[in-house]
């Protein structure tokens, strides 16, 4: 199923605050999507990715890789057959967030679609290359937030602040502590406490784990079912630039 986008909304007013029906968000970024297996492998295959996911994803003692469809989250994983992922969708989307712009809560579906070869594969994975961020750019802001459960985003006014890191009405980043731990990997970030500079993810007064946008900076999230409630906070100056494809499997 596609994700359901409402552009009429007006950036500059409120935005729902309800947690979305999968399936639905809004969203104001610009976007552009073309379909390239080889540019797909290419960043599977050159950029090292395929060789990380191989190291953390399926290494048969500790690896996080589904089996049969499950997470292996704890247990013993002796007698478990690892799934190895077939590689990128070649659906490929980047997005353009100007200054005011975001991506409102929602979850990422998983998706049916077919390999180069013509067989079926299915998407169980969200990838997304921020290819700018605030060391390298004017960028302020738009950061990637997940939230656990029982979290929620805050509301939000689409005010641009004024000072960096300071109370704000748009954006929810305000007073934000970092995790020092350097992890993009929401799920690994516990909450300690630290300056908004001092690393690329931090947590959120309202529980979120923010994940702040760094040039060649890959961020993966499980996307369906596992799928965390995750929204891209309004860029509050600059642009933010991101590349979005997904880790398929066979079904
Ligand atoms: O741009 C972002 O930071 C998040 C994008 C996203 O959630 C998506 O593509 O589903
Ligand atoms: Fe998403």
């Amino acid at each position: 199923m596609k994700i359901q986008i409402d552009d009429k909304l007006d950036p500059t007013k409120p935005r729902p605050v309800k947690v979305p029906r999968p399936g639905y968000a809004f969203r104001d970024n610009d976007r552009i999507q073309f379909d390239s297996p080889e540019f797909a492998a290419m960043i599977w295959n050159k950029c090292g990715l395929r060789d990380r996911w191989k190291e953390l994803w399926e290494h048969p003692k500790w690896g996080l890789e589904t089996v049969q469809g499950e997470s292996i989250t704890s247990g013993t994983r002796n007698n478990k057959r690892i799934r190895h992922a077939v590689g990128l969708s070649r659906n490929i989307r980047m997005y353009r967030y100007q200054q005011g712009q975001s991506f409102g809560a929602h979850y990422d579906e998983s998706v049916d679609e077919k390999d180069d070869e013509g067989n079926d594969v299915v998407s169980e994975y969200t990838v997304l290359i921020y290819l700018n961020g605030e060391r390298d750019s004017d960028l302020l802001g738009g950061e990637t937030v997940f939230y656990p459960k029982g979290k929620k985003p805050i509301p939000t006014s689409g005010t641009i602040p004024t000072t960096r890191g300071g109370a704000k009405k748009g954006g929810g980043g305000g007073g934000a502590k970092a995790s020092g731990n350097g992890n993009a990997n929401a799920t690994g970030t516990t909450g300690t406490t630290g300056a908004r500079d001092s690393g690329p993810s931090y947590v959120l007064p309202n529980g979120g784990v923010a994940v702040k946008p760094e040039r060649g900076l890959l961020l993966v999230h499980k996307h369906g079912d596992e799928c965390m409630l995750h929204e891209a906070l309004i860029v509050q100056r600059g642009f933010k630039y991101v590349l979005r494809t997904d880790v398929v499997y066979e079904p």
